[in-house]
């Protein structure tokens, strides 16, 4: 059907809003900054709102988005709206065909290469470019990984990062991805993706091991509190500059860091944002062991498939019998991490610490 002849309904409207919310796959920035300008047109009429400062570089994207409809009629950008996201739908349906969790053998994921053999499922970060940094289909991809993960027949599931990085943390990128609820609604969005996020890491069923091949920033460092044993390359750096980024501490780490390494010295890593070499974070006990680089696959590889060798019911009861006491209080803390970085993801600090990134002014 011709849908362009046709007038779209308020209910074709909200239905193509749900659908831009269901989009596994990125449209891209450009498709986003049209979604946005048209929802904006067809809710309120023309830009009524004072043109964002030159560095404000998100909110300025947005703005001449929408004031470069002009005049358009609401009914018309209604209408645009509802054909944009439906030219979008062959990618809604492809992803949404995906079978969770059948494909576990490198094939199925974008950002990951999963493999499974010798006892050991191993979920490797692969966006190596880009330091393996974890964009929003990164943490789908994850989530979907540990929940095959934790019904295959593998003992234990190793993380680690493909090239120079383990990771550099949440993809700062992210921040631009605007819905059309604006950056009240992205806030929200991302808290319940986080949470659900981390809460895979506390509910995991096996032993988890992280294999942390080079430096570590933010998230992929706070997690490492919920693992179940990190190995470390001497190359491997942690660090936690949730301050410098307006942020605040996820992960479970404002609970987990100060139990395991001191309240002063998780304060050093999660307010100051202290970069700890891997020879600290071990003496710390956020690192089990540490290799020198040169020969640290091989024997970290060598370690873990004889653990793999265990009796798999005893393995899994272990690992039971240690995490039960504790998940109440994990899935607490997540919730109150999550429901304060909502907050921090709106304020003035964060926003120019994200543009400073994007705009290259700024690294750690
Ligand atoms: C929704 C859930 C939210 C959960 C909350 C999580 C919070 C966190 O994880 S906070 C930590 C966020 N991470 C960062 O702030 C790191 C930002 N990156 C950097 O400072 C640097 O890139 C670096 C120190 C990690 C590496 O520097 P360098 O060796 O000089 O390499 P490049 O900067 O040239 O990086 C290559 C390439 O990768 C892009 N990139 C790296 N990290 C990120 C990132 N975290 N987000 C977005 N992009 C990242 C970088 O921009 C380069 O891209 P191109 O210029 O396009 O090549």
């Amino acid at each position: 059907m011709n849908r362009t002849a046709m007038r779209a309904s308020q209910k074709d409207f909200e239905n193509s809003m749900n659908q831009v919310k269901l989009l596994k796959k990125d449209p891209g920035n450009e498709v986003k900054l049209k979604l946005y300008a048209l929802y904006k047109q067809a809710t309120e009429g023309p830009c009524n709102m004072p043109k964002p400062g030159v560095f404000d570089l998100i909110n300025k994207a947005k703005w001449d988005a929408w004031n470069a409809l002009g005049s358009l009629p609401k009914e018309a950008a209604r209408q645009n709206y509802v054909d944009l996201v439906s030219s979008l739908s062959p990618s809604l349906e492809s992803s949404s065909q995906v079978e969770p969790g059948t494909d576990r053998k490198s094939t199925g994921f974008e950002t990951l290469v999963v493999t499974s053999e010798d006892g050991i499922t191993k979920i490797t970060f692969n966006r190596p470019k880009k330091k393996n940094a974890i964009n929003t289909e990164m943490y789908h991809e994850i989530m979907r990984a540990l929940k095959a993960a934790s019904k295959d027949d593998s003992i234990i599931t190793v993380l680690t990062g493909n090239g120079d990085y383990y990771s550099s943390g949440n993809d700062l990128t992210n921040f631009t991805d605007i819905p059309p609820g604006g950056v009240e609604e992205k806030a929200e969005n991302s808290a319940v993706l986080l949470r659900e996020f981390v809460g895979c890491f506390i509910d995991f069923p096996k032993p988890l091991i992280a294999v942390v091949n080079g430096p570590a920033v933010g998230i992929s460092v706070t997690l490492l509190g919920l693992f179940d044993a990190v190995y470390a390359s001497d190359r491997a750096t942690f660090h936690t500059p949730f301050s410098h980024l307006g942020q605040s501490p996820e992960g479970c780490s404002s609970y987990t860091f100060p139990k395991i390494m001191s309240p002063a010295k998780a304060t050093e890593m999660l307010i100051f944002g202290k970069k700890l070499t891997a020879g600290e974070a071990c003496a710390q006990g956020l690192v089990t062991e540490v290799f020198p680089d040169s020969t640290f696959q091989k024997e970290v590889w060598t370690r873990l498939k004889a653990f793999a060798k265990l009796p798999p019911n005893a393995v899994r009861i272990s690992k039971e019998v240690i995490r039960k006491r504790e998940r109440e209080k994990l899935h607490t803390v997540n919730a109150e991490e999550c429901n304060v970085l909502q907050g921090r993801w709106l304020s003035d600090e964060c926003t120019n610490a994200v543009v400073n990134f994007l705009s290259r002014k700024s690294k750690l």
